[in-house]
């Protein structure tokens, strides 16, 4: 998946867009697909929507903010690749953006400050994805939905129970999206085992917050003999992973350039998977019956209808077992706060 995107990206600075249409996405003509991104002039809305515009399954780039969007559309707009992009302003235009969009990806809300839980967002946040997860259901019921604003654990239960209300609800298309914490797992790994990072793979588990981010490098591959040390601190690095970048950051907001990458990446994946590519699987905040959890992280298969499957867990490790009883606790509470806010 890394890999073609990165193919993507290249290919686009060196090639026509007329001939980067024809590269191995599909066998037949690319299909119209429009994407819209809810947030996009944002500190991840505005890669994201720079990324999205280097995508050749786009079509059609919708994006809306509610502050500096012409802006952000007149200038991803000059770029000379496949898709047209409209830019939509206020709420009054929401609607416009998100008719006929296949994929809906949210970005929309308020960064960490250090010091911050990202459920320290949600009293923000909850009220921004629950309108415009209200709108969604109005405009474009059937688009598959990318929920990045935090807090996940949370926000993706919302989004359900507001898709159920309007009589929407497809678990098949919703999703939380949790690629980021696949990408530094990936990263962290193939700098401890010494493998090329391109080839890495590790599933990541559960949430996307703390200890509810739970890596299985049990699973990771090329493989690695890590001691249980080492192992412990990737854990660690992974769950602190968002933690690190607000610190660093130091009151300027959280992940926003690692974000637009993995979000793209996952986007993408969709995209892939609604034009019927096989075998197009990533990590997502999905409904869930791998646990008893309703929500849940795990490895899931994209097709043309969303969701294909939601793979299990696979044989986890005395260590993985732990942290998964574990996060089980919190998870269920995130899950339990978003619906109660949805319903109340
Ligand atoms: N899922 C994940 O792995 C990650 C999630 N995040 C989350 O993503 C969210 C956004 O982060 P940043 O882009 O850094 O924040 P930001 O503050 O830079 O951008 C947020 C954008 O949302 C817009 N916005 C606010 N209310 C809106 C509404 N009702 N409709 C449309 N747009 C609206 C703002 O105008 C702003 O442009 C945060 O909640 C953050 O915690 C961040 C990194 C990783
Ligand atoms: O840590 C945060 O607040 C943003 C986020 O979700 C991440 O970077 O994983």
């Amino acid at each position: 998946m890394r890999a073609s995107m990165l193919r993507f990206i290249k290919s686009l600075t060196t090639s026509p867009s007329s001939h980067v249409l024809r590269r191995g996405y599909a066998s037949e003509a690319v299909p119209e697909r429009k994407v819209a991104v809810l947030g996009a002039a944002g500190g991840i809305g505005q890669p994201l929507s720079l990324l999205m515009k280097l995508n050749p399954l786009v079509s059609n780039l919708a994006l809306y903010d509610i502050a500096n969007t012409p802006g952000v559309a007149a200038d991803v707009s000059h770029i000379n690749t496949r898709s047209e992009v409209v830019g939509y302003a206020s709420d009054a235009e929401l609607g416009k953006a998100l008719e006929g969009a296949d994929v809906v990806i949210i970005p929309a809300g308020v960064p960490r400050k250090p010091g911050m839980t990202r459920d320290d967002l949600f009293n923000i946040n909850a009220g921004i994805v629950k309108g415009l997860c209200e709108a969604i259901a109005k405009h474009c019921p059937n688009a598959l939905v990318n929920m990045i604003s935090n807090p996940v654990n949370s926000t993706v239960p919302i989004a359900a129970e507001v898709f159920k209300k309007a009589g929407t609800y497809d678990p098949k298309r919703l999703f939380g999206v949790t690629t980021l914490d696949v990408v530094r797992a990936k990263t962290f790994y193939a700098g401890k085992a010494m493998v090329p990072v391109a080839e890495v793979n590790v599933p990541v588990v559960g949430g996307h917050a703390g200890i509810t981010i739970l890596p299985l490098f049990s699973q990771a591959t090329p493989k690695a003999n890590l001691s249980d040390e080492v192992i412990t601190a990737l854990t660690k690095r992974t769950q602190d992973g968002g933690t690190e970048v607000v610190e660093a950051k130091a009151g300027k907001g959280s992940a926003t350039l690692s974000m637009a990458y993995a979000g793209a990446i996952f986007a993408d994946a969709c995209l892939k998977g609604l034009n019927g590519v096989p075998d197009v699987i990533e990590c997502s905040f999905v409904q869930s019956t791998v646990t008893e959890l309703p929500f849940f992280a795990s490895r899931v298969r994209l097709g043309k209808n969303g969701v294909e499957e939601v793979l299990g867990l696979g044989p986890l490790s005395d260590f993985e077992k732990e942290g998964l009883e574990k996060l089980k606790p919190e998870l269920k509470s995130s899950i339990e706060k978003g619906i109660k806010f949805a319903t109340q």
